[in-house]
């Protein structure tokens, strides 16, 4: 049993719950405008960050479990990140959707719901929330669960981050039609994480329409440009920014350009 496996069955009960519960979600958020995250990412000249709020996790346990999630993410948007992730997941995670709905009225970026999700129910609570962009984990669900909840998604007006971790995950991610793939550096079995998994897959991604974001496991400039060079236009970057005493600094560090500046 993988720490995957033990999430999507406590996501089961989380389910179940809300079914009982019925909507209950809290006042509808302002209209605001929110810059699309695959447009954005596509046309950077340089890397952008997927910058993540992550109080603890099952690899590292508490990383950050006092942080004040707006003042973090106010942090993240005044210092040049592209969009804003949210770990809403409670039980692994310390996070909660309360924090993405308080995230959400304080910035105007792009955000990320990052939850591992099984049903339609947690798309309907995501966007009420306040989120713009949901993930999906295709070593969650069966192929045609996966579609059909991309389809929901996107019927709903949220992008979508589609996580893969080999190459037959990659082939389903294509296969469902993603437009934007997350490319797992950590393996869910061992917690071991290697930039030689964007490496290899992104190698097998020669559609440029298709936005690559290398996740997990990235801390310094030189991962930045080992993943740009494989072919990822984003990062997905939670505990290197939760410890960091300089947010300023590593961001602008990890967004290193596309191409080096002419010497003319
Ligand atoms: O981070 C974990 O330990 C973890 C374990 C099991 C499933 C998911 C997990 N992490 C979720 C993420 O995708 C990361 O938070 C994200 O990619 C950022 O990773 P990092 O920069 O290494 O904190």
């Amino acid at each position: 049993m993988t720490i995957l496996d033990t999430i999507l069955k406590e996501k089961e009960k989380e389910v179940a719950l809300l079914k009982e519960q019925g909507e209950n979600y809290p006042e509808a958020l302002p209209k605001k405008k929110i810059p699309s995250f695959y447009e954005t990412f596509q046309q950077s000249k340089t890397m952008s960050i997927i910058s993540e709020i992550k109080r603890a996790s099952p690899s590292k346990g508490d990383i950050n479990a006092g942080v004040d999630p707006v003042e973090q993410a106010k942090l993240y948007e005044e210092n040049g990140a592209g969009a804003i992730s949210v770990l809403t997941d409670q039980a692994f995670f310390k996070g909660t959707m309360d924090d993405l709905y308080a995230v959400r009225q304080a910035v105007s970026l792009p955000i990320l719901c990052k939850d591992f999700v099984i049903d339609r129910v947690q798309i309907d609570r995501a966007k009420a929330y306040g989120a713009n962009i949901i993930l999906l984990i295709v070593a969650a669900l069966p192929k045609e669960q996966l579609k059909s909840l991309y389809d929901y998604a996107r019927s709903r007006d949220l992008e979508v981050l589609v996580e893969v971790h080999n190459e037959m995950e990659l082939i389903v991610a294509r296969e469902i039609g993603a437009n934007i793939i997350g490319i797992n550096n950590r393996d869910l079995k061992t917690f071991q994480v290697s930039l030689e998994t964007t490496e290899c897959l992104a190698d097998l991604v020669e559609d440029p329409s298709i936005l690559l974001i290398s996740e997990s496991g990235i801390q310094t400039r030189k991962d930045a440009e080992k993943v740009r060079d494989s072919g990822a236009k984003g990062l997905l970057v939670g505990e290197t920014l939760m410890r960091s005493g300089d947010i300023k600094k590593t961001i602008e560090d990890l967004k290193v350009p596309y191409s080096l500046p002419s010497a003319y």
